[in-house]
This record gives structure tokens, sequence and C-alpha cells, in this order.
């Protein structure tokens, strides 16, 4: 804050926290949202696997089963007879690779071999009807299922090659791998044969039991896989990250608005911080009061009373002096008329002005507002303009003087000598008084140049025919000094410093 640069400020650490709150806000749930679609997503994926790996094994199994159970009513006849019609389901059938026949849990009959002795154990069979084999002696090794279509003492087996079933599961399961069980054993894309539980899937597991044959498929993804969905998707990621920038910034920037000097000077004028400190203003003769200079103080909550060097600049940057001015001239009219009694008439109440006020007809109201409160004759308004702000001469600028002046408000040019006013500026405004600056009156008695610049605007005022007022006088010498050559109005800290009302009242002349 600059308003005070002494004040050792704590930092909030919720106000430097709050930025990077709003931006994690939204990275958290950007970036959860994209874990959540990527779970939906592998799910459905997974799902959609499995779908489409079941209802090729079904195919497939259609046809083998179709074959054993065309089959089975054979079994029981001599192998030589039956023999052809075994083949035939090979070579028409899809998938088929070999057909048997058996008669009371014993095979008798082969399409590759002819007459076979070989005992059947139905127990081998998931559901007494599917088995999913290791190979067998003719191919070692090499995952084979065997379908068993059982009619009383009849028995049909039909086999499907592992290959045709571990090559769907790699064209299935191009993405993720997908497992097929059949009871107690699995199959898996590179065509081992496990007997043992399938793996777990660690991300969307899955599995989907045929509604035809006793097998059922799994599929899922590894751990991590989660992850690489979101990660694979870097314009969402962009857009997430975006997001969390444009809300941390956002955040930031409200924060520092909501901070700023205008900010805190809106603040203090809604809560009523700014207030009217007077110094007294004496005539030189008689060193009776004569008015008062209305000064601004900022009553801060924190900071205490605040000089007004401080803050003014940042209200006449931001916009703010001129309401922060109305304001200051109501309280003061109301601190005064309180009081009317016991100042002396025309008493003279100097308020500060901005060049950017003098450009508002709006002054005008707020002129005829203060007076309205006082009994006619008994203040005399006098707007100070510093010399060290010039005023650009508009249509309005003139409109406004030439109504101020009807309405009997005087223009004083405050810190006169410090700035670039010329006479014609001073006739153009029709200005009442020179205020000669205080750093002029500081070296009256130490510094003869400046002693000569005291003199010479003491006589332009003589010859423009102005008040003159002196500011800043704190001792005698500058006293005498000014008196003896008639200054008019004397201010400084010799008469009185700035004070608030209830000392001012304290210090006003009795009636
Ligand atoms: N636009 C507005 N400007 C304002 C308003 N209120 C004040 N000000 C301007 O702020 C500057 C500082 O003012 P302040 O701290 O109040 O100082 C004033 C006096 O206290 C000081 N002074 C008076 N006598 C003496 C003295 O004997 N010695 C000494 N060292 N200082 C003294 O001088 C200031 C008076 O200034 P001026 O207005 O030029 O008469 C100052 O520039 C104010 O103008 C406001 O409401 N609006």
């Amino acid at each position: 804050m600059p308003f005070f640069p002494d004040s050792p400020r704590p930092r909030r650490p919720l106000r430097l926290l709050a930025p990077w709150l709003a931006g994690a806000l939204p990275l958290v749930l950007g970036v959860g949202i994209l874990y959540w679609q990527a779970e939906r997503d592998l799910e459905a994926s997974a799902s959609n696997t499995a779908n489409q790996a079941l209802a090729q094994f079904d195919l497939m199994l259609d046809n083998v089963a179709a074959a054993a159970n065309e089959l089975a009513p054979l079994a029981g006849q001599p192998c030589a007879e039956v023999t052809l019609a075994l083949r035939e389901q090979v070579t028409r059938r899809p998938f088929v690779r070999s057909t048997n026949l058996g008669l009371d849990d014993h095979l008798y009959c082969s399409s590759l071999f002819g007459d076979i002795s070989e005992p059947i154990n139905p127990g081998d069979y998931a559901d007494g009807r599917l088995w999913l084999m290791d190979g067998n002696p003719v191919t070692p090794g090499q995952a084979l299922l065997v379908y068993r279509a059982a009619q009383d003492e009849q028995t049909a087996l039909a086999t499907l090659d592992g290959y045709h079933l571990a090559n769907a599961l790699r064209m299935i399961g191009r993405d993720q791998p997908v497992l097929l069980q059949v009871g107690n054993s699995w199959l898996a894309p590179n065509g081992s044969v496990h007997d043992a539980p399938s793996p777990a899937f660690a991300v969307a597991p899955t599995q989907l039991a045929s509604s035809r044959y006793p097998l059922s498929v799994s599929t899922g993804y590894p751990a991590g896989a989660t992850w690489q969905w979101v990660a694979s998707h870097p314009l969402l990621l962009a857009l997430v990250v975006f997001l969390a920038l444009v809300a941390g910034g956002v955040c930031r920037w409200l924060l520092r608005r909501a901070h700023s000097p205008r900010a805190e000077l809106a603040r203090a004028l809604d809560a009523n911080e700014f207030i009217p400190y007077y110094q007294p203003v004496v005539r030189g003769i008689t060193g009776r009061w004569a008015g008062v200079e209305v000064l601004m103080r900022w009553q801060h909550p924190r900071e205490g009373l605040v000089r007004p060097d401080l803050f003014i600049p940042f209200a006449e940057h931001s916009g703010l002096i001129v309401p922060m001015t109305r304001h200051l001239m109501r309280q003061a009219a109301n601190d005064l008329r309180a009081h009317a009694e016991r100042l002396e008439d025309d008493f003279h109440v100097g308020i500060n002005i901005t060049a950017e006020h003098c450009q508002d007809l709006a002054l005008l109201d707020d002129c005829r507002d203060f007076l309205a409160g006082f009994a006619p004759g008994r203040v005399t308004l006098v707007l100070e303009l510093t010399e060290r702000e010039l005023i650009r001469p508009t249509p309005i600028t003139h409109q406004l003087f030439e109504a101020l002046h009807n309405l009997g408000v005087m223009i004083a040019i405050d810190d006169f000598g410090t700035g670039h006013s010329s006479l014609a500026y001073l006739r153009e405004f029709k200005v009442d008084f020179l205020k000669i600056d205080q750093s002029f009156i500081a070296t009256i008695g130490k510094d003869a140049l400046s002693g000569h610049i005291v003199d010479s605007i003491i006589e332009l005022s003589g010859k423009l025919d102005l008040g003159i007022v002196a500011e800043g006088v704190e001792d005698t010498v500058q006293r005498d000094y000014l008196v003896e050559r008639r200054v008019e109005f004397l201010q400084g800290y010799l008469f009185g410093r700035p004070v608030p009302l209830h000392a001012l009242i304290d210090q006003l002349p009795a009636p």
C-alpha cells in the first residue's frame, strides 16, 4: 500500500494464497473431470471389447457345437461307418478341427485316426460341455477347445483349434489384453493356457459370461492406464491449465483492484474517514482571527491520522478528489454552522480545490450548498487553487468562475511563486487573493533573494489590487516583516496548527 510507506504492513497469507487457490480449483476440478471421463471411457471400451470377443467365441462355438450335436446320435455305430460323417463335419463346419465319437465315456472313433481308444472324463469339461486343453498328442503345447455333446451313453466331441481363439483375442484386444476363461483354465492372447485364476485388471476390470456356453471373457487395463488416457489428451489438459491460469490471474487482478489505492480511497470515502482539520488565518495588523483553511485528514482505522500529501496525489490521479472535496465541504459546513455565532462576520473559509474540479459546473452547487447553511455575510468561501496545477481555460471554467463570483465566492492562488501563473492567468480567472508559498516565508531574514521575491509578490498584489495571504508563518521575525509590509492575512504555526473541530472551537475567540 503506497499511502503508508513507513507502516510495517503484515503480509496477509490468505491474500497471497487466494490466487493460487483460485488457480488450483479449476486445475483440480478439471483434472478430476478428465480422470472421471477417462475411467468412463476405459470402462466403455473394455465393455465393448468384451462384448465383441464374446460374440466372436459364441459364433465359433456355434459351429463346433452344431458339429458335435449332429454327430452324437451316431455314437455306437461302427467307426468305419461313421468316419465319413466325422470328416464331413470337419470339412463343412468352419473352425472345427476334429471330431470324435464315444460310447460310455470311451472314445472309439476319430475323424483323424479312425479307430482309437481313449477314456473320456466328463469332469474335465466345464458344465460337462467345454474343456480348454493345453494341446493334445497331435499338437502338444497348442491350445485346443473341446466341445462335448452327450446324449445318455452317446458322446460326440468336436475340437476348435486354439489358434483361432488366440487370434481373435489378439485382434479384438488390440488396445488392451483380453482373456478367455473356461472352467478353471484361461487362454492368453499368445495362445498359452494357464490352469489358475485369470489375473485381475487394475483399471476398468470387465468380465462377461456367455449366455450359451460355459465360458467368459475378461479384459481391462493395467495400473496407470487412466493417467495415460489423461496424458493422451494434451488439448484438454492445456485447456484446464489455461482455465487455471485465467482463474488465478483474474483472482489476483480482483484482489489487487480491491486493494488498489483507488479502492482503498473509495472505501474510506464511503466510511466517512476523510475529515476536516482547521488552521486559523489571522489579520496581519490586529492578529484577530479572519478565518480558517480547511485541510483534509484521513482518519484511518489502522494507520491513525494520515497526512494529506500521502493520499491527495492518489485521489487526484484516481478522479476521487472531487467527491472527496465535496464530502469535506459538507462536513466543514455542518461543523461551522453549528458554531456560526462564534464566527466573526465575513469569516473566511478556505477550501483547496483541484484543477479537475474547475471543469465541473457541479462545483457551483457545492458552493451554493456550503453557503446556504449560513446567514448572508457570515462566511466568505475562498476556493484555493494551487499554482502548481494550471487551470485550462474552457467555456465551462469561464462560466463557472463567472457564476462563482456572482455567488460571492472568492478565488485564491495557493503556493504562489512556485508555479507558472501569468498576469493574464490571474486576470482571466478574476483571482481575489495570492497566498505566498511558505517556502519563501521560511527564508525571511535568512535569504536575501527570497526576501526580494516576497517583496515582489506583495508589490504585485498591491498593483493588481489582490488580497495577500502569507502562509507558513512560524516566528515573530517573519510576522513582523510581513506586518511591516502590510500583508493583510497571515497563516502559520505561530498562530495555530491545523486542528480538529473541537480544538478549533476551544481556540475560537469568545464572541
Ligand atoms: N486538493 C486538496 N489538497 C489538500 C487538502 N487538504 C490539504 N491539502 C494539501 O495537502 C498538502 C499538505 O497539507 P497539510 O499537511 O495540511 O499542510 C498544510 C499545513 O499544515 C501546512 N502549514 C501551515 N502552516 C505551516 C507552518 O507554519 N509551517 C509548516 N511547515 N507548515 C505549515 O501547510 C499546508 C497548507 O497548505 P496550503 O493548502 O498550500 O495552504 C498541501 O499542499 C495542501 O494544499 C484538500 O482538502 N484538498
